[in-house]
């Protein structure tokens, strides 16, 4: 998919928002644990339910291979089932990979072009031989970890290398690199703070910001300092919509959810 298809998306549903398939089978309703495939039963009735409320799905890949490969299985039905029933919708391989070139190249090919994806999230500590094989892809994007959600963020992401700090040379570094226009990065909700100076050097691009939720970033925040003319924001919110009911009706509740960002998302969209 290309940016532009993705703003349009996000334009016709009012919504910047992603929805996040962490499918712990510990905190799935019981009753699907019997059927077949518990973690598609689960996804495709929470795709089913949210899709009108979201322009992007994000499995986190962690709860896919966690499952050996009856994981592995699912995620690619789930990413199947995606594209041919609402192809309009963004995908993300949460899989924070990066290795040497040649190894990159084949997490690249695996998820890009096999499984399909949109786009994948990649660690950037390797550098740009690590990053340049996921870019060639065209109209597939690369989410690097720039500033991320949680604490440990403070231990290496914040600190100053010379003069800047590290993830403001991840930004910079990441600019120069070949076919850099397929970079969109990962800003966590919970530093939304940190959003206004993030735009100086990335003014246009697109974000992915994980931690609305569960984590307690504030959508308010994220949109105030980091939204652009073309939004350039995909939220994503997983456990506080996914795992709002354990009951039989957990698909319901989880749509309920999903239309209550939605409609928050219309509000900030009309600032533009
Ligand atoms: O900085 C980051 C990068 C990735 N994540 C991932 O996003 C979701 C968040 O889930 P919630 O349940 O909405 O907290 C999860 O897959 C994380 O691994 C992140 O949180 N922060």
């Amino acid at each position: 998919m290309t940016t532009a298809e993705l703003v349009e998306q996000i334009h016709k549903k009012k919504s910047f928002l992603c929805v996040g398939l962490d499918v712990d089978l510990e905190r799935i309703p019981t009753y699907l644990l019997s059927e077949e495939d518990p973690i598609f039963s689960f996804n495709k009735a929470i795709i089913d339910a949210t899709h009108k409320f979201c322009v992007a799905y994000k499995p986190n890949i962690a709860f896919y291979e966690a499952n050996g490969l009856e994981g592995w299985k699912a995620l690619e039905k789930t990413v199947n089932y995606i594209h041919k029933e609402y192809p309009e919708i963004f995908t993300i391989a949460d899989a924070k990979r990066g290795d040497i070139g040649n190894t990159s190249r084949m997490y690249a090919k695996t998820f890009l072009k096999d499984l399909g994806f949109d786009s994948i999230t990649v660690a950037p500590y390797m550098g740009k031989d690590s990053v340049e094989p996921f870019l060639e892809f065209q109209n597939r994007h690369t989410i690097l970890l720039a500033l991320t959600s949680n604490e440990g963020a403070f231990d290496f992401q914040t600190q100053k290398v010379g003069d800047k700090e590290l993830y403001k040379k991840v930004l910079e570094t990441s600019k120069t690199w070949k076919n850099s226009e397929n970079l969109m990065y990962v800003v966590g909700a919970t530093k939304a703070e940190f959003l206004a100076d993030i735009r100086k050097i990335i003014p246009n691009s697109f974000l992915l910001v994980p931690g609305v939720g569960a984590q307690g970033g504030k959508l308010e925040d994220v949109c105030k300092y980091g939204m652009t003319k073309d939004v350039g924001l995909l939220v994503n919110s997983s456990r506080k919509i996914i795992y709002a009911s354990e009951s039989s009706n957990f698909a319901e509740i989880a749509g309920a959810k999903a239309e209550v960002l939605q409609k928050q998302m219309a509000e900030e969209l009309k600032q533009l």
